[in-house]
């Protein structure tokens, strides 16, 4: 069984339609500004009107609640339903292990623990409806990164960098490795980019600028904006009132808030069915939501807004961009690339075709983050995961509608 497998059950899907659109805010290194962009960020999507969450995913170093002003080393208040009840800051709610540790004594975890407190911080806290969970991750590419890409149905991620060339290489990295876990990426956001002067507020270009957009170009990301090296953001970190808050004049605070802007945009144009679904082919029972968008030319090829169940024999989608697919259960089967029915070595098919009756049909349809489904069969099999971009180049397998 893959790690995918593992952690993106259906079950480990169910029950976080109340935590909207989760966005991951992360970097390849330590020090490019991660958890201050995730909490200008959050609070500048709350100044829009919206609910946001924000989870302090850096375990080992979290630094949320001192720039929120959140106090440390004091336990949580449990809520009737036995959830943990956030802290409080500037409109936002807030998890972070500096909330349940003192400051001066780091939390020691092994790994299997990593991912029980990362699934504690976003399953069992008492979020309430949220329009946005924006999860500051720790830096690098490891054990937490995709403990959360793969278990949470991550809307996107926002991976922030500092102009210089070596930053910009490791962002690169981590863009490559939330592409590998099919985590849509966002945008990138180029941090200290530029000096911002104390006194007249003017923005002078100290360092090589404008790598992040080049990268964003090279790899076909969105950019989301330059923000500019400024002391004050120094002092409002220190001081628990971040920049968006204490300084909403500053040039910096007028970047976090388009880029806000520009995200809340993305996100309702990038939505497709609202996930987790778990669906029971026989009887249609729990069937996925059709998007609340319609379809338009210019929309994604690979972001689905309608699944239905034509015939007993035939599923059909309707994408983003407009085109409607059908195709055949039987095929659908045929098409598993589980390490059951595909040698992983060779990529040859193990699967013999003759094997799989004429006649099977999937029993259940679930959502695997916001990127795949899980189905399955009655054969019994049920390991396959079938991303939306290799549904959508089903080509073969379509019928005609007639
Ligand atoms: N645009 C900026 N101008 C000036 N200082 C900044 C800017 N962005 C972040 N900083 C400062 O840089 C330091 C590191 O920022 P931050 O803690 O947000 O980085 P991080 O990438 O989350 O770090 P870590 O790797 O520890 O998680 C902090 O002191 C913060 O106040």
């Amino acid at each position: 069984m893959t790690t995918a497998q593992a952690t993106s059950s259906p079950a480990g899907d169910l029950g976080m339609a109340h935590l909207g659109q989760i966005i991951a805010v992360a970097s390849g290194k330590g020090g490019v500004g991660k958890s201050t962009v995730s909490t200008n960020l959050a609070l500048a999507l709350a100044a829009q009107g919206a609910a946001v969450g924000l989870v302090d995913a850096d375990l080992y170093g979290p630094s949320v609640p001192g720039m929120l002003g959140i106090e440390t080393g004091k336990a949580p208040m449990m809520s009737p339903s036995g959830k943990v009840t956030p802290a409080q800051a500037h409109g936002i709610k807030v998890i972070s292990m500096g909330m349940l540790t003192d400051d001066d004594k780091p939390a020691i975890l092994r790994g299997p623990m990593v991912a029980k407190y990362l699934r504690m911080f976003v399953l069992d806290v008492d979020w309430g409806k949220l329009d946005f969970l924006i999860l500051d991750l720790p830096p690098g590419t490891g054990d937490t990164q995709l403990t959360l890409a793969q278990a949470f149905p991550l809307t996107g991620a926002v991976v922030v960098s500092t102009p210089q060339d070596v930053s910009l290489k490791i962002a690169r990295r981590g863009i490559r490795m939330m592409e590998q876990v099919k985590v849509p990426i966002l945008g990138i956001v180029e941090n200290m980019s530029g000096f911002t002067c104390p006194s007249c507020n003017e923005v002078t270009h100290i360092f090589h600028q404008g790598g992040g957009a080049e990268i964003a170009a090279s790899l076909g990301v969105p950019f989301l904006g330059a923000i500019p090296l400024d002391p004050a953001i120094v002092d409002c970190g220190d001081e628990g009132r971040p920049l968006v808050i204490a300084h909403p004049d500053a040039p910096a605070a007028a970047v976090y808030r388009d880029i806000a802007a520009i995200l809340s945009g993305r996100v309702r144009a990038a939505a497709g069915i609202p996930t987790p679904f778990d669906w029971h082919w026989a009887d249609d029972a729990s069937k996925p939501k059709p998007a609340a968008h319609a379809a338009n030319a210019g929309g994604a090829t690979e972001v689905p807004m309608a699944l239905n169940r034509r015939d007993g024999r035939t599923l059909a989608l309707h994408w983003q961009d407009g085109h409607d697919q059908q195709i055949d259960v039987r095929d659908l089967r045929l098409a598993c690339r589980c390490a059951a029915c595909v040698d992983e070595m060779s990529g040859r098919a193990v699967l013999e075709p003759t094997t799989v009756p004429l006649n099977i049909v999937p029993t259940r349809i679930w959502s695997l983050g916001n990127y795949a489904i899980g189905v399955s069969f009655s054969d019994g099999h049920s390991s396959g995961i079938y991303t939306f971009g290799q549904l959508r180049g089903m080509v073969a397998a379509e019928v005609e509608d007639v």
